[in-house]
């Protein structure tokens, strides 16, 4: 982009958005779920581009200069900080689905250990639990839930198209990918970490019923 070409974005809404992220992001790390640097999040800034973390950054101390703007291709736009090594799984999300605002991926422990467990039937299944109506759509505990527990790799590609193919079949919030951690998605902010709680509490459930059945 030439200098002082005028931003493709608004710059208002980026640092709105940064702030919240920030004030979001730093809330999880302080949780323990963004051990090492790891995990990443975005925000839609508008139908072409989305917020998205700095790769490599501690998301204990995220600052507004950890925050950048990519396309829905992934580039980065007006910048030379390099995006997250895993945009491609956020702007999928943002292009596929305009009511989507905000992505959310961490590590937890618990995240970690249940896509490592569950991952040789290739998803988790929530049934008959109350909080699983902390998911859009879900209006009862009875419905049960499959989320999908994808194969990790460093080909953002491959891992993007498994997820296309997933989402050809199913409506889902969120998946796992094997020994990495979560991804989870809302219209907003709010909602997405409602999704991502929500995930949290269900697979810790289903780890400790797994516990106390051995
Ligand atoms: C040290 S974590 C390995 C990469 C990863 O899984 C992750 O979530 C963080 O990658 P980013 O490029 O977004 O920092
Ligand atoms: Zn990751």
């Amino acid at each position: 982009m030439p200098m002082n070409a005028p931003l493709p974005y608004d710059p208002i809404r980026l640092r709105h958005l940064a702030g919240e992220l920030i004030t979001n992001i730093r809330e999880l790390g302080h949780a323990g779920w963004t051990p090492a640097t790891s995990s990443n999040f975005s925000m839609r800034l508008d139908d072409q581009h989305a917020a998205v973390t700095v790769s490599g950054r501690n998301k204990t101390k995220l600052c507004e200069a950890d925050i950048m703007v990519v396309d829905f291709d992934g580039n980065p736009v007006a910048t030379e900080l390099k995006p997250s090594a895993e945009t491609l799984l956020h702007t999928q999300l943002y292009r596929r689905f305009p009511e989507i605002g905000c992505v959310l991926h961490t590590h937890s422990l618990v995240q970690t250990v249940a896509s490592r467990l569950f991952a040789p039937q290739g998803h988790v299944r929530f049934e008959d639990y109350e909080l699983q109506k902390a998911f859009v759509g879900n209006t009862t505990h009875d419905d049960s839930m499959d989320v999908p527990v994808f194969a990790n790799t460093q080909d953002m590609h491959e891992l993007a198209a498994k997820v296309e193919a997933a989402l050809d079949k199913q409506s889902m919030w969120g998946y796992l990918i094997e020994g990495h951690g979560l991804y989870a998605w809302g219209r907003d902010m709010a909602e997405a970490r409602r999704h991502l709680e929500a995930f949290e509490f269900l697979l810790a459930c289903e780890l400790k019923m797994l516990e106390l059945k051995r």
